[in-house]
């Protein structure tokens, strides 16, 4: 089954939000624990548990497991076990990107099933190129992974580069958004690559040619602690909302570590992530 049909089958059952786990150190200290591998531990475990059984996709983000160097990322593939096992789907942030060659082994650490690491899909970086992503689509598709190529990013410094005009005349993110559209054209119900464009991001641009009907999942991060709301997401999407996935991390890890607390939290985001697709 490929990733685009689990995923339209995991969204028709619980719904399209994407839960961040991104243990910030400061996050530890609110719950109470040590910015320590254990803690790392704790935290992660709870937030894999509760978060695994309630969002239809789980995105840890791996720098805040790596800065805690090899048990670290020890306590990401348990995440990832943890959250495939409650039945959620996992989106690993790593936003990888290199020449091909480098690439290859990025996409052989992560989309293919042999690799301790292997989730369901995993952001990448097209700076090097559309073309330099070969062997992440290539990977993808063999193992039927996904894969979600940033196009015009939630943070404020995006647009320098993302709404700069390329020789050919069309705005960078554009052009992302045309080459995904290309890569997903036929697949039913829903194409297995996606792209990354932030809630945050201002609808001013639809004269670069920014299309969002990609025919494939739409992540939008920035939902919470980066000042987006789900009316947001409505607002900058319009008839392709239905296939955005809103993300959002800190807003709802925030109401741990009390287990009750944190499930509401994310219930209450995954019932307003619902919305969206109604
Ligand atoms: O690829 C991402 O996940 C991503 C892309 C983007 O444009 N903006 C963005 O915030 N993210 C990630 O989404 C998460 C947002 O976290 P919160 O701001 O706490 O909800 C972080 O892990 C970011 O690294």
């Amino acid at each position: 089954m490929t990733f685009g049909q689990r995923l339209h089958d995991v969204i028709g059952a619980r719904g399209p939000l994407c839960a961040g786990i991104d243990p910030h150190p400061s996050l530890l200290t609110q719950w109470g624990l040590d910015d320590t591998i254990d803690g790392l531990r704790r935290f992660a475990g709870l937030a894999a548990e509760v978060l695994g059984a309630e969002a239809g996709i789980v995105k840890p983000q791996s720098a805040f497991f790596e800065r805690h160097g090899s048990a670290g990322i020890a306590v990401l593939e348990e995440v990832i076990a943890t959250c495939r096992e409650a039945g959620a789907l996992v989106l690993l942030d790593v936003k990888r990107g290199d020449i091909g060659s480098t690439s290859q082994a990025y996409a052989d650490a992560y989309l293919d099933p042999r690799s301790p690491l292997a989730v369901d899909a995993i952001t990448v970086s097209p700076y090097l190129g559309f073309g330099s992503l070969e062997p992440f689509l290539t990977t993808a598709a063999a193992h039927d992974a996904g894969l979600f190529v940033l196009a015009l990013t939630s943070n404020p410094e995006g647009p320098q580069f993302q709404r700069a005009v390329t020789e050919e005349g069309a705005g960078v993110g554009a052009t992302v958004l045309r080459e995904v559209a290309a890569r997903n054209a036929d697949a039913t119900p829903l194409g297995s690559v996606g792209v990354v464009v932030g809630a945050t991001v201002q609808p001013s641009t639809q004269r670069l040619g920014e299309d969002f009907a990609i025919n494939g999942p739409i992540l939008a991060p920035g939902v919470g602690a980066q000042g987006a709301t789900f009316d947001d997401v409505r607002r900058v999407f319009g008839a392709s909302a239905r296939h955005v996935l809103p993300a959002s991390s800190r807003e709802i890890l925030q109401a741990g570590p009390d287990a009750t607390a944190l499930r509401d939290a994310v219930r209450r985001a995954a019932d307003a992530a619902g919305e969206l697709t109604r």
